[in-house]
C-alpha cells in the first residue's frame, strides 16, 4: 500500500485526537517509522497494525475505525491534490463509483506500484445500484463502506450502503446495496 494511505491515518488521529494518541498507537502498533512517505510501498500489514492499535487505544472497534477513514480519505485526498483527478470521475455519486476502476487505472499510470481493488456497479437504478468490490486485500471491507458514506457528502447526496454479500461467506467479492438521493 502507497505510504499516503498511513499518512492518510496518521493525519486523520492527529486532527481528531492529538499527537499524544498518535505515539501512542504507534508504539502499541510497533510502527518504528517517524514519517510516512506517501510515495513508498509498505507492507499492507503495517496499516492492518495501525488500524488494529487504534482501535485499542481509542476503544473504537477496527470496523468503526476503518469507516471512519474511508469517510476520511474522500475528503483528504480531494485536498492532498487528488480533487481535479476525482472531479473528472463524475459529477453525481453514482457516475463516479461507475468510474473508480478507470481513476485507478489514471494514478496506476503515474503510480506503477498501485495495487488497487476492483470496483464494479450492476442493477442500477434511479436512486439506487449495486456495488461490487473485489481486492487483493483482506479485511478492508468496512472502509468502502465508509468511502461510499465520504462520497455522499461529497456530492451532497443522503446515501444508505448496507452490504449483502461478503467474501467471507464464499463469494467471490464483496457486494453493496447503495442507496442515494441527491439534496
Ligand atoms: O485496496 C483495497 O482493497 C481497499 C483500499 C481502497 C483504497 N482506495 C480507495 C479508492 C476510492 C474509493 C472511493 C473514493 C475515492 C477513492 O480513492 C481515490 C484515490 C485513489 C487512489 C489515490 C492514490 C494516489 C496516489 C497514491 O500513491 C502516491 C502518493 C503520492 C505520491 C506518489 C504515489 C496512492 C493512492 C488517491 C485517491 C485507494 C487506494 C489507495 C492505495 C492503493 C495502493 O496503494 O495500491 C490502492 C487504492
Amino acid at each position: 500500500m502507497y505510504g499516503l494511505v498511513n499518512k492518510a491515518i496518521q493525519d486523520m488521529v492527529c486532527d481528531r485526537f492529538g499527537e499524544e494518541t498518535w505515539k501512542e498507537i504507534k508504539q502499541k502498533a510497533e510502527v518504528a517509522e517517524e514519517v510516512f512517505i506517501s510515495m513508498e510501498g509498505y507492507p499492507d500489514d503495517l496499516t492492518h497494525k495501525l488500524v488494529k492499535a487504534a482501535s485499542l487505544v481509542l476503544g473504537l472497534s477496527s470496523s468503526e475505525i476503518m469507516q471512519a477513514f474511508g469517510e476520511f480519505w474522500v475528503q483528504y485526498t480531494a485536498e492532498e491534490g487528488y480533487g481535479e483527478m476525482m472531479d473528472m470521475s463524475g459529477d453525481t455519486l453514482p457516475e463516479f463509483l461507475e468510474n473508480l476502476d478507470n481513476l485507478h487505472a489514471r494514478v496506476g499510470i503515474s503510480f506503477p506500484k498501485l495495487t488497487p481493488p476492483s470496483f464494479e456497479c450492476s442493477e442500477m437504478e434511479e436512486d439506487s445500484l449495486s456495488l461490487h468490490y473485489r481486492s487483493t486485500r483482506e479485511g478492508l471491507t468496512p472502509m468502502i463502506i465508509g468511502l461510499v458514506k465520504g462520497l455522499g457528502t461529497r456530492f451532497d447526496t443522503e446515501v444508505d450502503v448496507t452490504q449483502t454479500h461478503s467474501r467471507d461467506e464464499g463469494n467471490d467479492d464483496d457486494k453493496f446495496l447503495v442507496k442515494y438521493k441527491p439534496k
